[in-house]
């Protein structure tokens, strides 16, 4: 098995992430794999202090710059302090969600350049990017009504729906610009035909 590969999984909101990181953590240290999992915004203390100001409501919100770089502070703490020490270490990490949400969310939903995003990309990580990226796509809708099922809603998942439309075509951008790392699959499966097809996926990862 290939030493530090850096798996990140994508989607919008109520897309199945949560639920399919379990799925994967446990099919990953089925194979013996030695595997951190994390999520951005956070993972460590100081990078799950900035997402709380993020997801939650204030009387001074981010505009949309403040937002940008408030995850780029998370994301440079992330990286030096967990995901960096992980991949040297041989460690394989698994995070939900990683830079290609900011394209998505910061770029194609709030409207920020795509060139000013790469700018703190090429900045904070360097050469690091993820091996594998997994993009759970579906509908909007449906990943509304479920985030909405599971209780009270943050500041983002109070967008409108045009917002998450521009959102899930901001990732599927990503993953047509990068076919080699991206696999998308339909997260408006049941869980059961989802999981199948990460199975496969991840089955290419070990054989390959
Ligand atoms: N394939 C599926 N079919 C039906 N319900 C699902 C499916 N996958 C997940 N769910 C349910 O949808 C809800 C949202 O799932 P989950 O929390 O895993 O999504 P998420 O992408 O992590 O959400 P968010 O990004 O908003 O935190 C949960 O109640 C979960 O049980
Ligand atoms: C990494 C990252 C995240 N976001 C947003 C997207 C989500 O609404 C929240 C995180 O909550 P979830 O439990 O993972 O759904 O943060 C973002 O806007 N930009 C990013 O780069």
């Amino acid at each position: 098995m290939k030493p530090g590969q850096f798996l990140t999984v994508e989607g919008g909101e109520g897309v199945g992430k949560s639920t399919n990181l379990d799925f994967i953590a446990k099919t990953l240290r089925a194979q013996g794999i030695d595997l951190v999992v994390t999520r951005e915004p956070g993972g460590t203390p100081l990078a799950e202090a900035l997402r709380a100001l993020l997801i939650s409501d204030s009387e001074d919100p981010p505009c949309p710059n403040a937002e940008l770089l408030m995850i780029f502070a998370a994301r440079a703490q992330h990286l030096s302090t967990v995901i960096e020490p992980a991949l040297k270490a041989g460690r394989w990490v698994l995070c939900d969600r990683f830079t290609d949400a900011t394209f998505a969310y910061q770029g194609a939903g709030r409207g920020i350049e795509w060139s000013s995003i790469e700018t703190l990309e090429n900045l904070i990580q360097g050469d690091r990017r993820p091996d594998l990226t997994l993009l759970l796509d579906m509908e909007p809708a449906i990943g509304m009504d479920r985030a909405g099922s599971r209780g009270a809603l943050d500041r983002f998942e109070r967008e409108a729906l045009p917002f998450f439309d521009r959102v899930r075509r901001g990732y599927k951008t990503r993953a047509a610009q990068a076919p080699h790392r991206y696999r998308v699959i339909d997260a408006s499966q049941s869980i059961d035909a989802v999981q199948r097809d990460i199975a496969r996926v991840l089955a290419e990862l070990f054989n390959g």
